[in-house]
């Protein structure tokens, strides 16, 4: 990773001001303000592209800022078959701009029924993972998993073509606190998984919670995480400041400060473990501002930009590259991307919607200002 002028010239040069509230082990390159940021271009390990008409919006938003991005399968209906995943990619790559080199890597949806012969034809079509949603847990989860046990012979045909498994890491069960369902999770559903499968690798998809940090970072190298950049910057007040705010609702919810803190700490440790997912996941405005409305925060227009913010602000903009560029590409066993992309410390005012179909989808932080802008 490349840092710019002017701060860069003398490694010990610092900007008056920039040394307060520095964590311990922040190194000297972090603790200067480059004024430019140059890295491998990302990957999104994370993305709900959605369908249709939406895509002239998603993918557009996606590939101005990564190179690869997985497709999350949760359509209506899902994706569980490979000839619709292949379907799905091609209406993904009609729907990206003149000259992007955009590559979506895909997934299909885990449900009781999945046949063990449809892991092998989804290996032979080039999908790289399968989703497990508790049935319940989140947006279009309905047809997910209800019984793990149904789905033991399609997960051993998994471990054996080496396609991942990523979890939606949340139990379903309704006396279990929402700010819990990760936690337990962990403990009842994703350890005695990892026991049964060993040689499956697992990502445990957008962590909320110290005790995923944790537990991810203590697990053998078979399991990773993503984390989103809006678990990074915010916590629950978030979701509760100046009224309640949709645009601040996903799942799993945000959590408490210590939590984020934990977040942070595991994003920014250099280990390899964890990597950039935006979970970005978008819904029309009039889904989101209503009584019951969709969990999920639009991140796509501005996913960098939002992942530098959090890293500057931990002191740790040295270690972007690795989650953003490195260690996601590691864990797939998929190359690193050859071109870069450069952020730039600009000041920018996030559009307040974008179109989404017929409908207009709201980014976070629509209408607010940027720190970094990613360079065109
Ligand atoms: N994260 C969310 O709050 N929503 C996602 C689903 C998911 O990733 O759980 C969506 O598809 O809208
Ligand atoms: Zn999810
Ligand atoms: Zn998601």
């Amino acid at each position: 990773m490349q840092y710019g002028a002017p701060y860069m010239n003398g490694a010990l040069q610092l900007q008056s001001g920039v040394t307060a509230g520095l964590r311990p082990g922040a190194t000297m390159r972090a603790m200067s303000a480059p004024d430019t940021l140059t890295l491998i271009r990302p990957d999104d390990w994370h993305t709900h592209l959605r369908d249709g008409a939406a895509l002239a919006t998603t993918v557009p938003h996606t590939a101005a800022q990564f190179a690869r991005a997985i497709a999350m399968p949760n359509l209506k209906p899902p994706l569980t078959t490979a000839a619709q995943a292949e379907a799905y990619r091609q209406r993904i790559l009609a729907a990206r701009p003149p000259g992007a080199a955009f590559e979506p890597l895909m997934t299909l949806y885990l449900t009781g029924n999945l046949p063990p012969d449809e892991i092998e034809r989804a290996w032979a079509a080039g999908v790289v993972a399968v989703k497990l949603y508790p049935a319940g847990a989140t947006t279009n989860s309905d047809a997910g998993v209800t019984d793990l046990r149904k789905t033991h012979r399609t997960l051993e045909a998994m471990q054996r073509h080496g396609l991942l498994l990523l979890v939606h890491g949340e139990v379903t069960d309704p006396d279990i606190d929402v700010f819990d369902r990760e936690a337990v999770f962990i403990e009842r559903v994703l350890e005695p998984l990892r026991r049964d499968f060993p040689a499956l690798k697992v990502v445990l998809e957008h962590i909320t919670t110290r005790d995923a940090a944790q537990y991810v970072a203590e697990a053998g190298p078979n399991l990773a995480a993503t984390i989103t950049a809006h678990h990074l910057l915010y916590n629950r007040n978030a979701i509760f400041s100046g009224g309640l705010q949709p645009h601040y609702y996903c799942l799993p919810v945000l959590k408490r400060e210590e939590h984020r803190r934990a977040l942070v700490a595991a994003a920014t440790s250099g280990s390899a473990k964890f990597f950039l997912g935006t979970d970005s996941a978008p819904h029309p405005a009039h889904l989101k501002e209503c009584a019951g409305a969709c969990a999920g925060c639009y991140t796509a227009p501005a996913a960098l930009e939002l992942y530098a913010e959090a890293f500057e602000a931990a002191g740790a903009l040295d270690k972007l590259e690795g989650f953003a560029s490195l260690h996601g590409p590691a864990f797939y066993g998929l190359p690193v991307n050859t071109t870069r992309v450069t952020l730039r410390r600009q000041d920018w005012t996030l559009p307040d919607s974008y179109p989404l179909g017929e409908a207009i989808v709201k980014p976070l932080r629509a209408g607010q200002t940027l720190r970094w802008r990613l360079q065109a």
